[in-house]
């Protein structure tokens, strides 16, 4: 099938990139906001003031802030609100959709009831229709300027995976196919939380290979968790494990990288996220991932750490020289088994 018409919902610096690819691609885009100086702005400066500045969008963009015009007739949705409120809005048009409309997720976190990804949510919601999830390393604001990116589609439906690489590939981004939803979004959502430790790290002046050790060590103790929760580590080798973790962990174009620096500054929480502006998925994702780690005891040494200097006030230096003395451990788990060493 040929998506003729599509509906993206969020007015925030994903979402307005993924509208603009679709405008590119000559499909009928409608964007949703609920701020009308932006929408105004997209329809009539055919930019994004508040989120992508400086980049000129599509004009044959559309924004709206009435969800059921977004919606009517899209044969695919994408959902781009931070997770806190993905189900308060997915819920309010529900009830007009028909069972063909496809919705993809393009939110990295979690709802902390339940631990559930977003796709779960809106399966919950939406029980009848085709769901995806939309993950990569893909920083808004250099897909907004057309620099090459590429990106995963995870959906348990052939067509769906299908429909979205014809509608978002373009010369400037290219769509792999993946079928494990599961694995795809919790890497999407987990990698937050290492790019928050990562700024940590660069602000402290850490050199390259703390660097490294701190990313390949996140690698590791993400999939982990993943196995825990019976994902399929693979799916971390590829485009929405590694690829996402190394952009995250290394660019302070991250939202989340910028939070971990700014409190490796000695700055507050508080402060570190006021003074950004926009979400930072990984703050609240670190408090659910940790809660559900100690339940399950999962060894999980960045993630507890980065939770004291977040929540405690810890001191991110004597943190980071803390994991160097933690017990004598596995470089691959899966070649030798913890329990084996
Ligand atoms: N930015 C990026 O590089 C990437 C982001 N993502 C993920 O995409 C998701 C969205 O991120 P992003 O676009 O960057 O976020 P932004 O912070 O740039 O924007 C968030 C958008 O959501 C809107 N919003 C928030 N709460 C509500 C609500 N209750 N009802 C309606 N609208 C709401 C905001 O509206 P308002 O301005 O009115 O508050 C804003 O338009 C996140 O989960 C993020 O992890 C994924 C890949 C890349
Ligand atoms: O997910 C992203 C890049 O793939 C964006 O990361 P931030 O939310 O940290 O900006």
């Amino acid at each position: 099938m040929v998506i003729q018409k599509a509906a993206v919902i969020g007015g925030g610096s994903f979402g307005t990139v993924v509208a603009n690819i679709l405008a590119d691609n000559h499909i009928h885009t409608v964007q949703w906001m609920r701020n009308d100086d932006v929408a105004r702005s997209i329809n009539e400066q055919h930019s994004n003031p508040q989120y992508l500045p400086d980049v000129s969008l599509n004009p044959a963009l559309t924004a709206t802030t009435d969800l059921l015009d977004a919606i009517r007739g899209a044969e695919v949705i994408f959902v781009s609100v931070p997770s806190k409120s993905v189900r308060e809005v997915v819920s309010s048009f529900s009830a007009e959709l028909t069972p063909e409309q496809a919705l993809v997720s393009t939110t990295k976190g979690i709802e902390p009831d339940g631990f559930l990804l977003m796709s779960q949510v809106l399966a919950e919601i939406c029980p009848d229709n085709p769901v995806g999830v939309l993950s990569g390393p893909n920083l808004a604001k250099e897909i907004a300027k057309r620099e090459l990116a590429a990106t995963v589609i995870a959906s348990e439906n052939s067509d769906l995976r299908r429909n979205i690489q014809e509608a978002l590939s373009c010369p400037y981004f290219r769509v792999y196919a993946s079928n494990d939803l599961y694995g795809v979004e919790l890497s999407g959502a987990l990698k937050n939380i290492y790019a928050i430790v990562s700024g940590f790290v660069a602000a402290l002046g850490m050199g390259e290979n703390t660097r490294s050790m701190i990313i390949t060590r996140s690698l590791a103790e993400m999939s982990r968790f993943a196995v825990a929760l019976g994902a399929n580590p693979l799916t971390f080798l590829g485009l929405a494990g590694v690829g996402d973790l190394v952009v995250t962990c290394t660019s302070p174009l991250s939202r989340n990288y910028r939070v971990g620096y700014a409190i490796g500054q000695g700055k507050s929480l508080a402060e570190a996220v006021d003074e950004l502006g926009e979400v930072a998925e990984g703050v609240n994702t670190l408090r659910y991932v940790r809660a559900k780690a100690q339940e399950l005891s999962i060894y999980m040494p960045l993630v507890m750490g980065a939770y004291e200097v977040l929540f405690n006030g810890a001191n991110p230096r004597v943190v980071a020289q803390g994991l160097m003395t933690g017990e004598h451990a596995s470089d691959v788990e899966f070649a030798l088994p913890r329990c084996d060493i």
